[in-house]
């Protein structure tokens, strides 16, 4: 089961517990953005990529979300992943503690995340899939990026290397379809990721005796500027539908990769795009995984409004942030339960 223990702990307020029944989003577009990877974006090929960041730009705008199919990480190499993570949460308790993380090295295993204060029904293992150059003086509370790798778990390690390389090209291309649909270069946003702070994480949700007081993940919205998630078949991720606020699910769809704005890209767009808010909802009888690939830029990046998109008419409505500080907030937040609320884009809101 996993060894979570139901208790007080992972009970959500009234106000935030699943209902019994959810609908489907619908609505939500879906991509094929094979063109994107054909030499030739030329001539013929430019109205097919300025369509298709069209369809991004819509998603990232309507919804916070889109979902991509056809995007080059070859289907043997998202298995080998799914693989690698199912061996490591069969592994006795003792060989998963064994490269559990804490509150100075976050990357390995996990059981005790807590979003919003609430504890959440899961347990996580973190990589990086690049080491970020480490900080030139270790401060105080200053996380060490170091990858723990299980010992007797053969092909863990090069399975998520492997991943970690074809997710990451992914990663670029859909940063330059963002930034074209903003009217940007293409490559306007790939300098804040040179010492990126990217993180990969092994989400497993076991099955849950109460799925209608706890949840996978409580409410949040992803903190870093884009999310590519991989989710088995199971279902289970809810997303607040900008319409209504209701909480509407998204289907499984075979072979695809859901594709999440984060804070810093609502940031970024001057709040032409919005990170959208989502939760997971667990069940009774199914466990479920899932792999986010959290892409972050360099811990160094001061987030802003873009320059070319704030002016007279559109003045910038955030003040400056380091995500260096705003990331380690929120990593030492999630460790524990706290007193104080979670750090949020909100609080750099200009009002
Ligand atoms: O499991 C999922 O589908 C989403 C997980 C998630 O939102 C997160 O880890 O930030
Ligand atoms: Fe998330």
């Amino acid at each position: 089961m996993g060894g979570l223990t139901m208790d007080q702990a992972f009970v959500q307020a009234p106000e935030h517990r699943p209902k019994a029944s959810v609908a489907e989003a619908d609505g939500i577009p879906v991509i094929d953005i094979s063109p994107l990877f054909s030499a030739a974006a030329g001539d013929g090929g430019r109205a097919g990529v300025d369509a298709l960041a069209a369809e991004g730009g819509r998603g990232s705008r309507d919804w916070g979300f889109f979902v991509v199919v056809r995007h080059g990480v070859p289907a043997d190499t998202v298995a080998r992943a799914a693989e690698a993570q199912r061996a490591f949460f069969a592994l006795p308790p003792e060989l998963r503690a064994a490269v559990a993380r804490s509150e100075a090295a976050p990357m390995g295993y996990y059981a005790s995340e807590h979003t919003k204060n609430v504890r959440d029904w899961k347990e996580v293992f973190d990589l990086v899939p690049r080491q970020p150059p480490p900080p030139t003086a270790v401060a105080d509370g200053e996380l060490v990026f170091d990858n723990k790798w299980p010992d007797d778990l053969p092909g863990f390690r090069e399975a998520l290397e492997e991943y970690g390389e074809a997710v990451e090209e992914l990663a670029f291309k859909l940063l330059e379809l963002i930034a074209r649909s903003l009217g940007l270069q293409p490559d306007r946003l790939h300098g804040f990721f040179k010492d990126q702070t990217t993180f990969i994480r092994l989400n497993h949700y076991p099955p849950c005796p109460s799925p209608d007081l706890a949840l996978g993940v409580g409410r949040h919205k992803d903190a870093g500027a884009l999310t590519v998630l991989y989710q088995d078949h199971v279902g289970g991720l809810d997303v607040r539908r900008r319409s209504d606020g209701e909480w509407v699910r998204v289907t499984p769809v075979p072979d695809s990769f859901i594709i999440n704005v984060g804070d810093i890209i609502q940031v970024w767009s001057n709040d032409r795009y919005e990170s959208a808010e989502h939760r997971v909802a667990v069940n009774v009888e199914k466990e479920r995984f899932s792999i986010p690939f959290f892409f972050n830029p360099a811990s160094y990046t001061m987030v802003e409004p873009l320059e070319e998109l704030v002016g007279e008419e559109s003045p910038a409505r955030y003040n400056p942030y380091s995500w260096g500080d705003f990331f380690r907030t929120r990593k030492n937040s999630n460790f524990k339960k706290l007193d104080v609320d979670n750090v949020q884009i909100a609080h750099f809101r200009k009002t």
